[in-house]
């Protein structure tokens, strides 16, 4: 039992993602085994600092550690504003780890921000449902496939309900949505904004995830892909996107198939100005030349690759990294599962 001044102290864990998955532009996402991790502990008493928040991993350098500028702690406190609290417990320690590159493709945003809804709700007490978290989560990350992915675990599709303008008047844009997130009081988000389907994953198929050593915002990303797009080109996203849905849950994984089923029209073409040697790898590492590979692809908005396959890992990582390495990019690569389950608060 433990002691009457005791700190509670939690876990929170939220699993990195790769978003779109060729053809599933703001639409599939998949939670990846490489976790961002927050020890909480809240203190009764007698704590030298009423915040203290420290950090190890990537962005270690440049992640602000402030209540009020980062990131995780203002997801937190809109949480908690939304529900009638006004400020962090006090005192309150966090150590994040976080293993997830920033601004690479792998939901380093969508990570925290899950982390962060879950910290709000765990120091609240509030105890909503994991439906009512991600419409939390939404109103911050306003495309469902990475936080749906990280929140709910698997392989999962998603969509958003159009919203009821009255709904969500005096509701900032989510860019926003943070400002001045101490001195703001914020209303409940509409309830079922988000809607997601948990899709059937074989387990022979990983993720092979080769991480050039530079970055390229999310934000950046979206602003140079076109407002409108030929019949033509949806239908082929359309055609593809079905049969890619049902194709990685078979076992054994049909290669051609699921190859053929990741090609996409909407977003890759696009950023290929933004990440150099992006044709050359989607073009040249191909089933025919590499036994066990699946499909490649960019991972959410880039510039990470993501390779779909069941053997043959390091020939396939070492391949696009030699494209990376004739572009003057030096990268890395981590061989990653599709987790089972998703993002978790563990009592401690
Ligand atoms: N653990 C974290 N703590 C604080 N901020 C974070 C964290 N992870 C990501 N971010 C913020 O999110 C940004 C990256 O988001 P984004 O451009 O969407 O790329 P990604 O593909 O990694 O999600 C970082 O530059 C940083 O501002
Ligand atoms: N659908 C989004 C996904 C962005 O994922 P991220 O991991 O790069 O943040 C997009 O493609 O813009």
């Amino acid at each position: 039992m433990p002691a009457a001044n005791a700190p509670r102290k939690f876990r929170i864990r939220a699993p990195c993602s790769s978003a779109n998955i060729g053809p599933g532009f703001d639409v599939l996402g998949m939670s990846l085994s490489l976790y961002l991790t927050l020890d909480v502990s809240v203190y009764q008493e007698d704590a030298t600092q009423a915040f203290e928040m420290t950090y190890s991993g990537e962005g270690a350098t440049e992640v602000p550690l402030l209540p009020e500028q980062n990131l995780i702690t203002k997801i937190a406190l809109y949480v908690l504003s939304a529900n009638g609290i006004s400020q962090l417990p006090q005192p309150l320690k966090i150590h994040v780890h976080n293993p997830i590159p920033l601004g690479r493709g792998l939901g380093s945003s969508g990570a925290a921000v899950v982390a962060g809804v879950l910290l709000g709700d765990a120091l609240g007490n509030l105890k909503n449902s994991y439906d009512r978290l991600l419409d939390y989560c939404l109103m911050i990350e306003r495309h469902p496939d990475n936080v749906a992915a990280t929140l709910l675990g698997g392989f999962v599709a998603s969509y958003l309900r159009e919203l009821d303008p009255e709904a969500t008047k005096g509701v900032p844009e989510s860019e926003t949505f943070l400002d001045d997130v101490v001195s703001k009081t914020y209303p409940q988000p509409p309830v079922g904004i988000g809607h997601y389907l948990r899709l059937n994953w074989s387990k022979e198929i990983k993720a092979v995830a080769i991480v050039p050593n530079f970055e390229v915002a999310t934000a950046k990303a979206r602003a140079v892909l076109p407002t409108t797009y030929s019949r033509q080109d949806v239908i082929y996203n359309f055609q593809r996107l079905a049969v890619l849905t049902t194709a990685l849950g078979k076992s054994p994984p049909d290669a051609d198939l699921i190859y053929n089923a990741v090609q996409d029209r909407i977003h890759q073409p696009y950023r290929k100005t933004l990440i150099p040697g992006l044709p050359e790898i989607l073009s040249s590492i191909t089933p025919a030349k590499f036994d066990g590979l699946l499909g490649i692809f960019l991972s959410g908005a880039g510039p990470t690759i993501l390779a779909l396959a069941t053997g043959n890992f390091d020939a396939i990582a070492g391949a696009a990294q030699k494209v990376f390495k004739e572009h003057g990019i030096e990268s890395w690569y981590k061989v990653l599962e599709v987790t089972d389950g998703g993002s978790t608060v563990e009592e401690l």
